[in-house]
């Protein structure tokens, strides 16, 4: 709702009330167009200001009304008749002014904002398009090149780069709503003709077509096949092109299209899921709510290879105190260096100053002595974890939490050779650690929610989703690679080329395929954990049997690559070919065609054609597969936790959603179905074996993923 007084004698503020961030719920729009009809029916009243409760003007329009019968009064008309009104009426932004709050802003007349505000149209993060006049109004008074950048992105800015760019007229230090009210009175009377945004004449660059062709194509290339930023360029240029009314008629119509898409509801589940994973519980019945995280002032890393180094660079850049550790001075040294950079490189980015004095290096493990969490990164190797671990048992001081970047190892081990297991817990980081916005806080059964509560709380500042997962062998995230990756050779095998299979997923909506991705992160990880895991044989026998391995089908093809020193974009050769070492342009290899033809043939497998709908059903639903084993186990607590991590951490297109999602969309019986007639053609293939959780929810109905916990918690019950 929103709430009315008279202040100064003469003006009439509008206060936004929806907490937490005043969306604007059919209440609040309804209050908004009555409390204006009465300021301006109010001869006492000279003039309006709009404000959001507790310092929030607002995040927009309510998201949870999407999808339902939305009924109230509709944005567009209600933020017509305040840019109409004949009395000033100025928008006092505190917090956030986002979405369908700044089209409510821009329909002021005046926008004053405090100096911590932030603004943005960040629609297009939802599926959609700020269609309450956003993409026609804000080209009118910024630009178009500079509309289409925000727009487009859905970035936030700082309300000085919001006064730079024209959006608001001030920016204040004091209190916004004290300053608007005063301002208000001062522009009380003076003719608004000049004020109403959506009479102004869109300034149009000389070249406009080549602007709008270049920005589509840029668009494109990064929307991964989301239609939401192709469908906000239409819009702004719409603005550039129409009259306003027919401009907004085009808005309408995109919004349309957009508004009923399967994209933006996925988009939007996204939205709420990134935040459901927040509220965390474990298995013992700890929750978020119920353990208070201990305060970290001072961390530490030991081992500074590149995962160390960007673990560094993110707690710095969170404004903790560092303590790196690394015993070998060269790579200290070198590390030191690396770390400097990169800290360099984010503050000029930024425009501030970096932070290096925040980090101390030392080759002595005694240095972490006082820090209140410890993350341990060196190689992956047990035994060497479990010395590092015992040393910091005897070193920190009480109470120091102390977490494994381990992406493979089984931190429930690592822990039970601890004198302190609860407080052990993983800390998954993604490389690269300081960019790359997911972190897996894995649990076992003897780390404490405390432990939990403060891994999850620094991820947290650290500016990453967190999810909490338990511990099994690659967590969530790895888990659900292994069969998919298994998929992919399996089709290399069966006669597809990495070109077809990267192809499929790309245009899917993956970044990157998987054979390009495997080149990226370099062959010889995965060959290195195959090995100890004994699945790697010398022997260059041939016939099927040289394809089994420990009692299932298994391919060989990325160790032979291996063997020939075939790693990928690092050694220049892998899936792919690249120019030099390090280069990052993959092209098509003959080689590799050649040595698949080669493979094939000393097997006994003849090639035959695979179309892209099977690339896509055979390594999507063997992943989505081991996506229902995990609830099943209980290591993700629901499917939203698994659709986080692959949107942030595997680069799955937001716009479906996340595998557990999408799996949905497709319908649970057609991937069962799919799943079914997979396995019986290749029997040996234990992960096509359909997990029993998604037989029950198909058996029960294909129930709506916000029921899937339903289930999973049944099946928990009677184990
Ligand atoms: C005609 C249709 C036109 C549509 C145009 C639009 O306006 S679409 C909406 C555009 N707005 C946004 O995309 C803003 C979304 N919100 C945010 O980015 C952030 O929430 C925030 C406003 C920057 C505040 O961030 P903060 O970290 O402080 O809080 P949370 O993100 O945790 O949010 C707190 C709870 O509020 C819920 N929530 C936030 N925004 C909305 C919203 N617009 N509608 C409904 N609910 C919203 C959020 O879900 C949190 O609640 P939970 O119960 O924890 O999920």
């Amino acid at each position: 709702m929103a709430l009315y007084s008279r202040v100064s004698g003469f003006v009439g503020l509008i206060t936004l009330q929806n907490p937490p961030v005043n969306a604007l719920s059919a209440a609040v729009r309804q209050g908004i167009v009555d409390m204006v009809e009465r300021a301006l029916g109010d001869p006492n009243v000279k003039s309006v200001v709009i404000c959001g409760q507790n310092g929030n003007f607002c995040g927009g329009a309510d998201i949870k009304e999407f999808g339902t019968n939305m009924s109230g009064p509709p944005l567009v008309p209600m933020i017509d008749a305040i840019e109409a009104a004949n009395k000033p009426v100025v928008a006092a932004i505190e917090g956030s002014a986002l979405g369908g709050g700044l089209e409510l802003a821009l329909g002021c007349h005046y926008r004053i904002a405090h100096s911590k505000a932030r603004l943005g149209l960040p629609e297009v993060t939802l599926g959609l398009l700020p269609a309450a006049g956003g993409t026609q109004r804000l080209p009118r008074l910024v630009g178009v090149p500079a509309a289409l950048n925000l727009i487009t992105t859905g970035r936030h800015v700082t309300a000085t780069q919001a006064l730079q760019l024209g959006i608001v007229d001030q920016v204040t230090d004091h209190n916004a709503v004290d300053v608007a009210v005063k301002f208000s009175l001062s522009v009380a009377g003076q003719s608004l003709d000049a004020r109403r945004i959506s009479t102004y004449p869109c300034p149009l660059p000389s070249d406009s077509d080549a602007l709008f062709e270049g920005v589509m194509q840029k668009v494109r290339q990064r929307a991964h096949g989301a239609i939401a930023p192709v469908a906000c360029v239409q819009a702004v240029r719409a603005a550039a092109t129409l009259p306003y009314s027919k401009g907004m008629e085009r808005e309408q119509e995109l919004m349309a299209t957009l508004f009923t898409s399967g994209q933006a509801r996925a988009q939007q589940y996204c939205f709420f899921a990134q935040r459901a994973v927040g509220r965390w519980r474990m298995p013992s019945g700890a929750r978020w709510d119920t353990s208070k995280p201990r305060p970290v002032h001072k961390a530490a890393v030991i081992g500074l290879g590149t995962m160390g180094r960007g673990i560094t660079v993110a707690l710095a850049q969170t404004g903790l105190s560092v303590v790196a550790v690394e015993t070998q001075e060269k790579q200290l040294m070198e590390a030191k260096q690396a770390v400097s950079g990169m800290l360099e490189r984010g503050a000029k980015r930024h425009g501030v100053a970096p932070t290096l004095d925040r980090i101390s290096y030392s080759q002595n493990i005694h240095a972490v002595a006082e820090v209140d969490l410890v993350i341990e990164a060196v190689f992956e190797d047990m035994a060497l974890k479990t010395e590092v671990f015992q040393q910091l048992s005897a070193v920190c001081k009480p109470g120091t939490l102390l977490c494994t970047n381990t992406s493979a190892l089984d931190v429930d081990k690592l822990a039970s050779k601890m004198p302190n297991p609860e407080l052990v817990v993983g800390m998954h980081f993604f490389a690269p650690a300081h960019v790359m916005k997911l972190l897996e806080v894995v649990y076992g059964p003897r780390s404490s929610p405390q432990a939990v509560a403060t891994a999850m709380q620094l991820g947290k500042k650290m500016g990453k989703v967190s999810v909490a997962v338990g511990n099994c062998r690659g967590f969530v995230g790895n888990r659900m690679l292994m069969p998919y990756l298994q998929q992919a050779f399996f089709l290399l095998e069966e006669g597809a080329t990495p070109e077809l299979v990267d192809r499929a997923l790309e245009e899917f909506g993956f970044p990157m395929g998987v054979f390009r991705m495997s080149d990226l992160s370099g062959l010889d990880v995965g060959w290195r954990v195959r090995k100890r895991d004994e699945l790697v044989e010398p022997d260059m026998a041939s016939g099927q049997s040289a394809r089994i391995r420990q009692g299932s089908r298994y391919s060989p093809l990325g160790d032979l690559l291996c063997e020939q020193g075939r790693f990928g974009q690092k050694t220049g050769r892998g899936w792919y070919q690249y120019d030099k070492p390090g280069s990052r342009v993959a092209r098509s290899d003959p080689w590799l065609h050649s040595f698949l033809v080669e493979y094939r043939a000393r097997h006994g497998l003849v090639p035959r054609s695979i179309d892209q709908q099977e690339v896509l059903e055979r390594c999507l639903y063997a992943l989505i597969n081991e996506g229902f084993r995990i609830l099943e186990d209980g290591i993700a607590a629901g499917p939203e936790d698994i659709d986080v991590i692959y949107v942030f951490g595997y680069g799955w297109p937001k716009h479906r959603g996340g595998p557990m999602f999408y799996a949905g969309m497709v319908g649970l019986a057609k991937v069962l179905e799919r799943l079914e007639h997979y396995q019986q053609a290749h029997p040996d293939v234990p992960y096509l074996q359909p997990c029993s959780l998604l037989r029950r929810l198909v058996a029960s109905g294909s129930p709506p993923i916000h029921r899937w916990r339903e289930a999973i918690k049944k099946r928990q019950s009677q184990l």
